[in-house]
């Protein structure tokens, strides 16, 4: 039986801090979605973006979905993928970290086993944008959504979670790519120096 592997990336934010959007910068020759879009690719049956502004984003071919809830962050980016994505697993990433590296990935995914989630925590912090998912967190998500309960730690008290903060044979360097992301033009002062 394969897994049906479907990646999401969350790009419905604001990027005010950036002041344009920050998905859309240049690295290189590559815009920031699109370099996340191809190393998900890697190991994804299904890639989508998560928007509420599909023009921006026709031009990557691949399914765009609105957030069904409003305004709510990204909790509800994600709602809006298990909503109406079939997958067995579903890979969760930002629109501003332009060195996502698929091994990450892949290390969480052999850890699912019976859990309904595996998250990340790297120097102290937990990404749970960064983490794995099943569709069976679908209602308690839509719960906290219906609730005004907008934070994905909250997700965290209803369902079973592993949470992860040793890589095996990663390099540091490879996670501190990994997990860096852009929020300010400084950042992508940074990104640019990587
Ligand atoms: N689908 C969806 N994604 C969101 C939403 N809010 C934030 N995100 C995504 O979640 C990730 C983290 O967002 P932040 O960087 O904290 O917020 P932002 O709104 O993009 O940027 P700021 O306005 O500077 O805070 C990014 O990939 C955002 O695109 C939302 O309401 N819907």
């Amino acid at each position: 039986m394969g897994m049906n592997i479907c990646s999401v990336v969350l790009s419905g934010g604001k990027s005010s801090r950036m002041g344009m959007n920050k998905s859309l910068l240049m690295l290189k020759d590559r815009m920031v979605i699109e370099l996340i879009i191809e190393e998900l690719w890697t190991i994804s049956d299904q890639v989508v973006v998560i928007t509420n502004n599909k023009p921006d984003y026709e031009f990557l071919q691949v399914p765009l979905i609105h957030d069904r809830y409003r305004d709510k962050g990204p909790l509800a980016g994600m709602e809006a993928a298990l909503h109406h994505v079939d997958a067995d697993r579903f890979i969760v990433s930002a629109c501003d970290t332009p060195f996502i590296d698929a091994r990450v990935y892949q290390f969480l995914l052999d850890q699912m086993e019976k859990h309904d989630a595996v998250v990340p925590v790297f120097n102290n912090r937990l990404h749970p944008l960064s983490g794995i998912y099943k569709r069976t967190i679908l209602p308690h998500v839509e719960k906290l959504l219906e609730n005004d309960r907008l934070s994905i730690r909250k997700l965290f008290d209803h369902i079973d979670v592993k949470m992860i903060d040793e890589f095996g044979n990663l390099s540091y360097d490879t996670l501190n790519k990994h997990f860096f992301n852009m929020n300010n033009p400084s950042d992508y002062e940074t990104a640019k120096s990587l």
